[in-house]
C-alpha cells in the first residue's frame, strides 16, 4: 500500500469511511463537521466524527472518537497505521494539539491525509508533533 502518496488509491477506503463518519458529526454548536477514519495494522478501518455537547468543553474531536472506537475494538499502541481527516472547510483541517498527543500514544509516526471536497495534503504525525511526550519519557 502506498500511503506515502496522497493520490494513491490505497487511501480510497479510508477517505470514504471518513466521509461516512462526517455524515454523523454532532456539531450543532460550532456547525463545523469533522469526519475521521483510521487504519488498524490488521487492515480494519474505524471511523469517527466530532461529538459536541451543550457543556462545550465536554465535546470530542473526530480523531479522538475514532481512536476511542478503535481501542474499544481492541487496538493497541503500535497498531495505528494511517489516518484521514475530512471537512468541507476550504482550508484543510489538521488534528488539534490534544488529538496529536492522543495519536502519538498509538503510533510513533503516522501518515495523516487531510481532505476536503477539492484538495488533499499528506502529513506525518512526527512533523505535526515533534518531540512528543510518550510512555518512553515516563520510563526514563
Ligand atoms: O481536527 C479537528 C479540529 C476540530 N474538530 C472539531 C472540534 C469541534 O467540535 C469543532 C470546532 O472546533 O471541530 C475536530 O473534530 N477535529
Amino acid at each position: 500500500m502506498y500511503f506515502n502518496d496522497p493520490q494513491s488509491h490505497a487511501w480510497d477506503a479510508l477517505v470514504e469511511a471518513a466521509w461516512q463518519g462526517w455524515e454523523h458529526a454532532h456539531a450543532p454548536y460550532s456547525k463545523f463537521h469533522v469526519g475521521a477514519a483510521l487504519l488498524r495494522a490488521g487492515g480494519g478501518i474505524v471511523a469517527g466524527c466530532n461529538v459536541e455537547n451543550a457543556a462545550y468543553p465536554s465535546s470530542l474531536c473526530a480523531e479522538r472518537t475514532a481512536i476511542c472506537a478503535a481501542v474499544a475494538q481492541g487496538m493497541k499502541p503500535g497498531e495505528l497505521s494511517a489516518l484521514v481527516v475530512v471537512t468541507e472547510a476550504p482550508t484543510l483541517t489538521p488534528p488539534c494539539g490534544a488529538c496529536r498527543q492522543v495519536l502519538a500514544e498509538f503510533a510513533d509516526d503516522l501518515p495523516i491525509l487531510l481532505v476536503n471536497r477539492h484538495h488533499r495534503t499528506l502529513h506525518s504525525l512526527a512533523d505535526l508533533l515533534p518531540h512528543a511526550f510518550t510512555v518512553r519519557n515516563l520510563n526514563g
